[in-house]
């Protein structure tokens, strides 16, 4: 349906609704009773199909016996599918927490650390490039007191013993013993480079030459030139080892140059580089003293690379930078092509550089633990966090849990509507409380709805739960029966009936099952009731039957034959229920309440004697004689039109003709008579109107004719009972009239002319009520 039409159709049941409230509140003046039935007809019975379906619905009974009988509406719930535990509260909120610490973690790990990374490069390049500057000094004081020293010895050289090398040899052999830091001794070479004298070190090392020649060391002309000098290292030629030449010019007093003093130290053993060759910076990290002018190692902590060319690859962005003249701290990629941070510093009076290198990998060595730890931490946390939501969740989460169950199992019908119970004062304590409010007002709601439903089922007559008359119908039918027992002294009985321990199959088996108890006791009355006989929803569990023309035993006899049709009926997943019965017929002159009084009565003796019994009241018994052998008119099979309302109302007129007439030969007063006269003359007039109608609808031929007569007879009729009221008349002539004027002649003699015209036409509309 489209929504539009959806809207449109709740609007009509809404004015529906309003309108039967409207109603119900105006209906008890005098005219609105009068359209009682045509309101049931046309309003009362949608609305209350409505209202009926709403309600079982809303109360979601699964009341299907009741539902099928109504118009298919829309569902008021619609029960939710089944509830997945990816959607729950508790798996997400697991879920939030896990994806928190994820989160925190990969922060930590790709924003913290590598800023914490950048921070301890930071910190310990500035400390390594602090170190690189003291080595680099301390090698630079090393080779300043050497310079220091050759210098000093050829200033103090007395130039006179250069004509006495043997005196030269002690006296060289003197200084080197006071100064020791030549390891391979001092020597005086002549200006053209030949040997003059040498210490007992360099003497014993003579037999290996000079290191470098002579002819390629730069630094012996250096020498000659200026006042010291400090050679590259360089490996001897024999041994390979690293040597490092300090020279000075000895002068005369005029300044010209009369020898070279040279003292040759080796780096690598017992000199200023060995120590440092031996440092280690960290676990694997070290020092290089590199000579960039001549692209040359000069010591190492890898002995191999001492006094190698460095590789074009070492040439670093830093390096390159260092041999401009501007050192520092980077990361470089070192000569076995390893990452390392590397602080380069210049070594004060040289043009050569410290290097103190250490592999990054140890640098971060902290960071890659923090990086680990941080790993175990997380997982150790998202472990715990599991167990915690595992365990606690659950218990903080119960109230809610129970809820929802309880309201899904309400909504499904399988459990009471009931305000459940608030045990937290928290957010679910709070839905709690709204739900409960909102079942108050629904209960309020209901008992409303139900009120209506009974003033429904009052006003339709039928009450719906069990097919069985309302009250209100009864009322409008036992007034009659009454009449009709005392007009024709036919006994007249009821049986009032009540479910034992109703209450506990409710309480036990929910309503609707309670329901279903009803429908099939109702069932059970109706497979022992008699045609004529009624049986009225006297109230929840009550039921009354009304048995026309049954005295006392045989109402009795009835009443057993219903309770043992009841106890022996299965009713299902309840099993076996009883019913306790009064039985009372109709007293000569009580009136209709105080005989239903004594049927109550006994129903109460009944239930105080134990219950699933039948009990009799007998205390108004008595009733007038039957007129046997009056003269009656009897209805014959002949005198039936074929429309059904026609013949009712000819019956009708042939019970009070013959009504009247007991009421005559009894003697009845004269007020007595009267009232009977007038409902006859009034039903009379009727008749003929609704007869009229239905000729005038089937297009009788004679009908001008017949509503002649149907005049004469009215004129006539109306002078006759006007006699008799102003006491003129007399009740003979009267009765006379009416019996063989109106009901022989007329009714069973000139009506039958129309009955093939009636039969032809079946009586006008088709359920056989006269159409207008
Ligand atoms: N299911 C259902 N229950 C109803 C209906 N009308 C009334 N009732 C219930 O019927 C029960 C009647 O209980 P009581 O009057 O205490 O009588 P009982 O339990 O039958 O006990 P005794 O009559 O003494 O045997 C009450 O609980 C009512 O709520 C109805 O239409 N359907």
């Amino acid at each position: 349906m489209s929504p539009r039409r959806e809207v449109a159709q709740k609007e009509r049941r809404l004015r529906r609704a309003r309108f039967i409230e409207r109603y119900l509140l105006e209906r008890d003046s005098a005219d609105r009773q009068k359209q009682d039935a045509a309101i049931a007809d046309w309003v009362l019975a949608p609305a209350e199909r409505l209202i009926r379906t709403e309600y079982w619905d809303r109360r979601g009974t699964g009341h299907e016996s009741c539902a099928k009988k109504t118009d298919t509406l829309d569902p008021v719930f619609v029960v939710p599918l089944p509830m997945s535990p990816f959607r729950t509260i508790k798996f997400r909120l697991i879920a939030l927490g896990v994806a928190l610490i994820v989160l925190g973690v990969l922060v930590r790990l790709f924003v913290m650390l590598p800023a914490v990374r950048d921070r301890v490069h930071e910190v310990v390049a500035e400390a390594q490039l602090s170190i690189a500057a003291y080595v680099a000094g301390d090698i630079g004081r090393s080779l300043q007191r050497r310079s220091d020293l050759v210098g000093e010895l050829a200033g103090t050289l007395p130039p006179a013993l250069l004509q006495q090398p043997e005196q030269l040899a002690a006296w060289l052999g003197e200084r080197e013993r006071l100064n020791p830091l030549f390891a391979r001794g001092l020597r005086v070479l002549r200006p053209d480079g030949a040997l003059l004298a040498q210490s007992p070190k360099a003497a014993e090392h003579a037999h290996l030459p000079t290191t470098p020649a002579l002819s390629e060391a730069g630094w012996f002309s250096t020498a000659l030139a200026s006042a010291v000098v400090i050679s590259t290292p360089r490996r001897d030629g024999f041994e390979g080892r690293p040597v490092t030449v300090f020279a000075a010019s000895v002068r005369d007093a005029a300044g010209r140059v009369l020898a070279v003093l040279a003292g040759e130290s080796r780096p690598d053993v017992g000199g200023f580089l060995e120590a440092l060759q031996q440092a280690r910076l960290g676990a694997s990290g070290g020092f290089l003293v590199i000579f960039p002018a001549g692209r040359l190692f000069i010591a190492s902590d890898d002995p191999m690379m001492a006094l190698q060319p460095i590789p074009d690859r070492d040439r670093s962005p830093l390096l390159e930078r260092a041999l401009t003249g501007r050192p520092g701290a980077d990361i470089v990629i070192d000569a076995q092509g390893i990452e390392a941070l590397a602080a380069i510093a210049p070594v004060p009076g040289t043009d050569w550089l410290v290097v103190a290198h250490r592999p990054t990998g140890e640098v971060s060595q902290p960071i890659a633990e923090l990086r680990r730890l941080l790993w175990h931490n997380s997982f150790a946390t998202i472990i715990f966090l599991l167990l915690v939501m595992l365990v606690f969740l659950p218990r903080l989460l119960r109230p809610l849990t129970t809820a929802s169950r309880a309201l899904r199992e309400m909504a499904e019908g399988e459990r009471e509507l009931a305000p459940l119970p608030v045990t937290r004062r928290d957010e679910v304590g709070d839905l709690l409380l709204g739900f409960n409010s909102l079942v108050g007002r629904l209960n309020e709601k209901e008992q409303a709805l139900l009120q209506t439903l009974e003033q429904l089922d009052e006003l339709a007559g039928t009450d719906a739960l069990t097919g069985a008359w309302s009250r209100h119908r009864f009322h409008e039918v036992v007034g009659r029966e009454i009449e009709r027992s005392r007009r024709y002294l036919r006994p007249l009985a009821v049986i009032l009936l009540d479910v034992d321990f109703f209450k506990a199959i409710n309480d036990r088996f929910g309503h609707g099952t309670g329901d279903e108890v009803l429908q099939a006791v109702a069932e059970c009355l109706r497979g022992v009731l008699r045609k004529p006989d009624s049986l009225t929803r006297w109230g929840g569990e009550e039921f009354l039957a009304l048995l026309p023309d049954t005295d006392l035993e045989s109402a009795l006899a009835l009443a057993e034959r219903a309770r043992a049709a009841i106890f022996a009926h299965d009713f299902e997943g309840v099993g076996r229920v009883t019913a306790s019965f009064g039985v009372a017929e109709l007293g000569e002159t009580e009136s209709r309440d105080e005989w239903i009084a004594r049927a109550d009565a006994a129903l109460y003796r009944a239930k105080k004697a134990g219950r699933n019994l039948v009990e009799a009241d007998r205390t108004a018994l008595g009733r007038p004689a039957a007129h046997g052998g009056l003269i009656q008119i009897v209805w014959h099979p002949a005198f039936e039109s074929g429309n059904p309302q026609l013949d009712a109302e000819h019956q009708g007129l042939f019970d009070e003709i013959n009504a009247l007439w007991v009421l005559i030969v009894a003697e009845r007063p004269f007020e007595e008579l009267r009232v009977a006269i007038d409902a006859l003359f009034d039903n009379m007039v009727r008749h003929f109107y609704d007869e009229e109608r239905l000729l005038q609808h089937i297009g009788y031929p004679d009908l001008a004719a017949h509503v002649q007569l149907h005049e004469a007879l009215t004129r006539q009729a109306a002078v006759l009972i006007k006699d008799f009221s102003g006491g003129r008349g007399d009740i003979g002539a009267l009765f006379t009239f009416l019996a063989r004027d109106v009901v022989a002649h007329h009714i069973a003699s000139k009506d039958r002319d129309y009955f093939p015209y009636v039969r032809s036409e079946n009586g006008g509309s088709e359920d056989g009520e006269i159409g207008a």
